[in-house]
């Protein structure tokens, strides 16, 4: 298999070194004291210093669905989506359904790409966000550094295993180890997304490294991976949010201020998935409880759920519906704030800003901005890389218990796996 570069990204910048009169804020990974022998312990391994005492590089890996950069991509795009059983679980058929399915959609998904551009803004922003986190981190953890920014996409390029490739060819694993950060770019976790990415990653990881010619494990000279697996309140991220609706806030005359009606809109999950016990719809609650204590609850709010697929059941209101209902009630002033995704997508830029706002024909009804190139936000993302770096830990604590209506060996694999115990007998 031959892979292209994907990445967009100067070499000059991933061989950018650290300038030596920072101040080191990081504390050594190297024999880190904090590492915890409970069952679930998830400390990183100690990394190799080099005769200077870096510990760097490490890989910086923000993990996301991705999506088309130009309408003719869309097919593929939707392809791969409608493949993925831990997003639309289709059993047996889903090699027969999946291609179908998305074929179908094909037409329809393109029109609406078309519509705000010819593409998805995403991977153009997910690799300027990795990239600029990079060079603050650099400067905030010389002892890590070079920070190098890498992005994997589960639907679209740069794909994860195009992503490996990328590391191996940039020194990292194939027996010279090394350290990488999984980082998810969704700041609440869902088994559907952050958990599919995981699955992913961990599937690429298995069949790319780790093992000898003869099918043996072999673990030495692997990379060491750990992942920040879910952000829903960190005060960075809040910050951000809260900075963005205050501006939109701003717009409107002072004494009607305080009424406008907020309306915190996150993608919508199956009942089927929140049933299972899927963590995502109290994750993004937390987050949006999190910006109004930041705003002192200074409006009135609702969190509503949008981009349902398909006709089964799934988690509401609706977007679309609330903001009818409430602009039909005389609540014409309101502000949505998409708040589980970090840049423009098709779910903003379509459906908020074409489909819902052209419908409530208000004047009144605005969207807060993405968080996209907000240095406030990109301030955040190297503040929580550097803390989980400080903390030694592999994952979360919440990465290692499987939801209550799990049946998937995959998410079992995975947990194991980033959780360091992919060798012992644990019921997780
Ligand atoms: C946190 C965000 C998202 C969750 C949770 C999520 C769950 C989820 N999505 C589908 C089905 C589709 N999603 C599609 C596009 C899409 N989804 C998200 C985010 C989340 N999805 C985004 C940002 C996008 C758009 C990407 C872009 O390029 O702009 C699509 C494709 C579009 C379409 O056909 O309508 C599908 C299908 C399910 C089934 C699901 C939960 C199980
Ligand atoms: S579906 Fe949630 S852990 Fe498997
Ligand atoms: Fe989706």
């Amino acid at each position: 298999m031959s892979f292209r570069s994907p990445f967009a990204i100067p070499r000059h910048i991933w061989n950018s070194a650290a300038p030596s009169a920072v101040r080191p804020v990081a504390r050594s990974l190297v024999g880190c004291t904090s590492y915890q022998r409970s069952r679930f312990a998830t400390a990183v391994p100690p990394v190799t210093q080099d005769a200077t005492g870096s510990k760097g590089p490490t890989a910086m890996v923000f993990l996301n669905m991705g999506g088309p950069s130009t309408t003719d991509e869309v097919e593929d795009f939707l392809s791969r989506l409608f493949a993925d059983g831990d997003l639309i679980p289709l059993g047996r058929l889903q090699s027969y359904l999946g291609p179908l399915i998305a074929r179908r959609r094909t037409p329809k998904i393109q029109q609406q790409y078309s519509d705000i551009g010819g593409g998805s803004p995403i991977r153009k922003w997910s690799e300027y966000q990795c990239k600029e986190m990079c060079k603050l981190l650099d400067k905030m953890s010389p002892e890590t550094a070079p920070h190098k920014p890498y992005v994997a996409f589960r639907y679209a390029a740069p794909l994860t295993e195009t992503m490996y490739e990328q590391l191996f060819a940039d020194g990292f694993g194939n027996g010279k180890g090394g350290r990488a950060v999984a980082f998810t770019q969704y700041p609440q976790y869902s088994c559907s997304t952050t958990g599919s990415s995981l699955n992913e990653l961990w599937k690429w990881r298995n069949r790319l490294e780790g093992k000898r010619a003869n099918g043996e494990a072999d673990p030495a000279g692997t990379i060491q991976w750990s992942v920040i697996d879910r952000w829903p309140s960190h005060p960075g991220l809040i910050e951000a949010f809260a900075q963005n609706i205050e501006a939109q806030l701003k717009t409107y005359p002072a004494e009607k201020r305080n009424e406008v009606v907020l309306l915190f809109s996150a993608h919508s999950l199956p009942m089927s998935v929140v049933n299972r016990g899927d963590p995502y719809p109290a994750e993004v609650a937390a987050t949006v409880h999190a910006v109004m204590q930041r705003l002192g609850f200074s409006n009135p709010y609702r969190l509503c759920w949008q981009s349902k697929v398909g006709p089964k059941a799934w988690l509401g209101a609706q977007t679309s519906d609330t903001v009818q209902e409430y602009v039909k009630r005389g609540h014409t002033d309101l502000i949505l704030v998409p708040v589980a995704f970090t840049s423009d997508h098709i779910e903003t830029l379509y459906e908020l800003d074409l489909e819902v706002m052209e419908e409530a024909n208000s004047p009144g009804v605005k969207r807060a901005e993405s968080l996209n190139g907000n240095p406030v936000f990109i301030q955040a993302l190297a503040d929580l890389a550097l803390e989980h770096m400080n903390k030694g830990e592999l994952c979360s604590r919440q990465l290692t218990l499987r939801c209550q209506g799990c049946t998937s060996e995959r998410c079992l694999g995975q947990k194991k796996f980033f959780a360091g115990k992919e060798n012992e007998a644990l019921v997780l």
